[in-house]
């Protein structure tokens, strides 16, 4: 099955909880993750081809304070500027102004914000704004992705085997969905968050 990007936010086996993010991607499968600082970039390896589509290079993913913010578009820095505003409402705002993507497919644009204590996650489609709350289970994750699984349910829900950083991003990199391009996955520890790429 075909889900294109998607989120995963869960905790690992030993209770830490992460965020993962999944490029998957039929049209521009030709991109790298990068960490620069406390932010990281989706790019293509040829810059000219976000001439041909607005959508494929942004942040995907940035850590503010202790708190992590991550998605599938520039929606991501503006509901990291929010945050202020609380978790629920740094979703809210951003996502309703800048609404799915105006492409051929109506893209959802996704996003969570996800700290030790709580977990939210959201999406806009083209007939949906939902932002809602998650309790995270150890071991567990649930993913949101823009086509077919653009929900938050409980049939959405995978096991997590790993602890670390590195293993998280292999293991969903490597989950049964199609057109795997690029992985991040940040681990939030008490003192710290660990950023991991793969491949
Ligand atoms: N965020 C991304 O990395 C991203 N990659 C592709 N898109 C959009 O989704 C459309 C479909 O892409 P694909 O066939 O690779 O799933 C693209 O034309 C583009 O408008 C994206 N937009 C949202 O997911």
């Amino acid at each position: 099955m075909y889900i294109g990007r998607f989120l995963v936010v869960g905790k690992t086996p030993s209770g830490e909880s992460f965020v993962a993010y999944r490029v998957s991607s039929r049209s521009f499968p030709n991109r790298v993750a990068k960490i620069v600082d406390n932010k990281v970039y989706i790019l293509p390896k040829d810059p000219e081809e976000v001439l041909k589509n607005p959508y494929i290079s942004y942040c995907c993913l940035r850590v503010e304070d202790k708190t992590v913010v991550a998605g599938n578009g520039s929606h991501v820095d503006f509901i990291a500027e929010k945050l202020i505003y609380g978790k629920r409402d740094a979703l809210a705002y951003p996502l309703l102004a800048l609404d799915y993507e105006k492409d051929e497919y109506r893209t959802p644009r996704i996003a969570t914000v996800v700290d030790k204590e709580e977990c939210y996650l959201g999406y806009i489609k083209d007939d949906e704004l939902a932002i809602k709350k998650v309790s995270l289970n150890n071991g567990e994750g649930i993913y949101l992705g823009v086509y077919n699984s653009c929900k938050i349910d409980e049939s959405q829900k995978i096991g997590i085997p790993y602890n670390k950083a590195e293993e998280i991003a292999k293991y969903i990199l490597n989950y049964k969905f199609s057109h795997p391009v690029v992985c991040v996955v940040a681990v939030i520890y008490n003192e710290y968050i660990d950023i991991k790429i793969a491949p």
